[in-house]
């Protein structure tokens, strides 16, 4: 059977290019007009106008042209700056438009003089440009339009096409309206509404698709492509208000992304996760195994925190899913907050400040104490431990720490053995371990005791971490002279209500799980951790996965890959080598990363492959999950 035979379409401006180039050309002709702004602007809500059907286009034609003042070098300058302007997923397929270029036209109510030389870049030649033609004066200034031309009247393309009488199905692929009434004509079979550029909702609501990129058009008519899969079917779901940064880098990298500001609880994680492939949480969101079971597509989680205690890493493995987090975005911010806490704590500035709104006034040094040459006890000497470490020893306090690690000792820092020493010894304790579940109730009512009378203790770890009832008894019974507190044993999904049992206590500073809150800090995170799931995504990178073997791969070059998730048992890298030997297939490198569970295994080959390959080898008993990255 012979394949279809087709005609595709295309529109010029806003769709093969980025822009509408009568906008770019009156930038350069109005360039030392003092009324530039206001005349570009009344030109582009023309040219909406006439995208829009709302005028007609010859009119809207005529009234830009006047506007515009542009004469032949000014298009010289035009073509210059359009060749920068091809869509992107345009130029990410130029090789389409060269297989398929004997089916390929252009047809534009644009002009020749400016199309024909960005398009014969990509193999259009310019008998099958079909466009409109400016009139020159004698000085060379454009004056007009050739108005015999069908492309300069309204439904222009209608009739352009109809005179082409095209064969086979045709499809039409465009922005505007004027490209969607080809179908309602009846001259079109099929139409593709493209948005990569602009979305136009008379254009998207009539079309048979809308195609976000020219990697979806070509996927939905199965053409071959540079990207297997278009990135927009990709749907990413960023939840607990994660920087907008996230939500623009990887909007801007071609994925589907949606935000909510809150976390979800695990029925309604559940209900949203089926056409989920990468999901990013912080510190809130519990992913559990019967959230990863209802999962099918999920490949990524991203914890957009350091944490990763909410998440269920195993269950995560054994089901194929990638977890990355950021590990020293946040840092500094928790460290800054805790210098400034055990300042405030030190010199009783929140009762003060509390006695001073209420209209009293108490101007006393009781109870308010320097931090220089007192002893600052850290327990977990991690990031950020040891970051504190350093900023409490500039400030003059004596720094000691415990950790169950061997850790080095930064600066003057003393090692201490056991925690009950460092208790013993320190005017303040600040608690920085990790969010390991043995932590539960480390610090109770046993260790609080063995601390020394006045002492302040601060938590920016994990609520967990201290038995809230054994803290309170001492800040009340006077044991303790003050804390804060950051993190609870319980926390709410979203902002609003919320109690502790150290609520209205003095001296005690309560914040809401804010010390990695800052600026910088999910700025910071929200390129970070965007960065790490599209090396996964685009290419199979897993280096610093918090849960599965770690693999920097080296660039995809002219290869197809095969990634391949297994059970980690004896067998099957075999059964997959002879998979891919039974099949001839010419491989280019292959990488192989273990862990106990898992093993990942990518495969690059540099030639086309028989599809039955992917299907045989995905039936490989022990396999998790297989993807194929062009
Ligand atoms: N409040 C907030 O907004 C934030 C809280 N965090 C939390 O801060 C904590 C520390 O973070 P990082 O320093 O980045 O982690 P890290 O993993 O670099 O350091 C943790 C250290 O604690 C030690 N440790 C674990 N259990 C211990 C124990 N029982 N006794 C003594 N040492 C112990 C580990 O050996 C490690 O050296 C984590 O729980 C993290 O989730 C992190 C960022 C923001
Ligand atoms: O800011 C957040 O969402 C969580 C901060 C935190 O606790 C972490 O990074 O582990």
């Amino acid at each position: 059977m012979s394949p279809l035979k087709r005609s595709y379409v295309f529109d010029f401006d806003s769709t093969l290019t980025r822009v509408e180039a009568l906008d770019v050309l009156a930038e350069i002709t109005l360039v030392n007009n003092p009324k530039k702004d206001e005349i570009i602007e009344e030109i582009i809500s023309i040219t909406n106008l006439g995208i829009d059907g709302e005028i007609s286009f010859t009119e809207s034609l005529e009234r830009r042209i006047k506007l515009l003042q542009a004469n032949k070098a000014d298009l010289q300058t035009l073509i210059v700056q359009l060749k920068d302007k091809v869509s992107h997923s345009i130029a990410r397929n130029k090789s389409f438009f060269e297989d398929f270029s004997e089916d390929i036209y252009v047809i534009s109510c644009g002009f020749k003089e400016f199309i024909d030389p960005i398009v014969a870049q990509y193999n259009i030649p310019s008998e099958r440009v079909f466009a409109n033609t400016f009139e020159f004066d004698e000085n060379d200034s454009i004056v007009g339009f050739d108005q015999e031309n069908v492309l300069s009247t309204h439904n222009g393309k209608i009739a352009c096409l109809k005179n082409l009488n095209l064969e086979g199905e045709v499809q039409v692929i465009g922005d505007g309206y004027s490209d969607y009434v080809t179908k309602e004509a009846g001259v079109a079979d099929k139409f593709f509404a493209y948005t990569e550029n602009v979305s136009r909702t008379k254009t998207t609501e009539n079309a048979d698709h809308v195609v976000p990129n020219m990697d979806e058009f070509l996927y939905v008519n199965k053409l071959p492509r540079t990207i297997s899969y278009p990135k927009n079917r990709i749907h990413i779901l960023l939840l607990e208000n994660v920087h907008p940064d996230a939500f623009e880098k990887l909007s801007k990298d071609g994925f589907t992304v949606e935000t909510v500001s809150t976390s979800l609880s695990e029925d309604e994680l559940i209900k949203k996760m089926k056409d989920v492939h990468v999901l990013g949480i912080r510190s809130k969101t519990q992913v559990t195994k019967r959230v990863l079971d209802a999962a099918d597509k999920l490949m990524v989680v991203g914890a957009f925190c350091i944490g990763t205690k909410q998440i269920d890493l195993e269950a995560c493995k054994e089901n194929g899913v990638v977890v990355f987090n950021a590990p020293y975005s946040n840092t500094r911010s928790v460290v800054e907050l805790a210098i400034g806490e055990i300042i405030m704590l030190m010199r009783s500035v929140f009762q003060r400040s509390t006695e001073l709104h209420k209209g009293v006034w108490n101007k006393t040094a009781a109870g308010s104490r320097e931090v220089r040459g007192k002893k600052l006890g850290i327990v977990g000497y991690g990031n950020i431990g040891k970051q504190l470490s350093v900023l409490a020893e500039a400030l003059g306090l004596d720094v000691y720490y415990y950790d169950v690690e061997d850790k080095l000792a930064l600066g003057n820092a003393t090692k201490i053995e056991k925690l009950s020493d460092l208790l013993a010894i320190s005017d303040v304790i600040t608690l920085h371990v990790d969010d390991n579940a043995a932590n539960k109730n480390y610090i109770g009512a046993d260790e609080i005791a063995q601390m020394k009378d006045g002492a302040i203790l601060v938590n920016l770890s994990r609520g967990f971490v201290v038995d809230i009832k054994a803290l309170k008894a001492a800040l009340v019974s006077g044991k303790l002279a003050g804390a804060a507190v950051d993190v609870y044993p319980e926390e709410p999904a979203k902002n609003g209500a919320f109690t502790t049992d150290l609520k209205g206590l003095e001296n005690v500073i309560l914040t809401p799980h804010v010390g990695g809150s800052t600026e910088e800090a999910q700025k910071d995170i929200a390129d970070f951790v965007p960065n790490k799931i599209m090396a996964y995504i685009n290419s199979g990178n897993t280096v610093d996965a918090v849960n599965f073997p770690n693999i920097r791969l080296p660039k995809q070059e002219k290869s197809h890959r095969f990634l391949h998730i297994h059970q980690n048992v004896p067998g099957v890298m075999a059964k997959i080598n002879k998979v891919l030997a039974k099949y001839d297939m010419n491989i280019t490198g292959q990488y192989l990363s273990t862990d106990s569970k898992v093993g990942y295994v990518i495969t690059d080959l540099n030639k086309q492959y028989n599809p039955k390959v992917i299907k045989k080898l995905k039936e490989i008993e022990g396999t998790i999950k297989f993807r194929v990255l062009y």
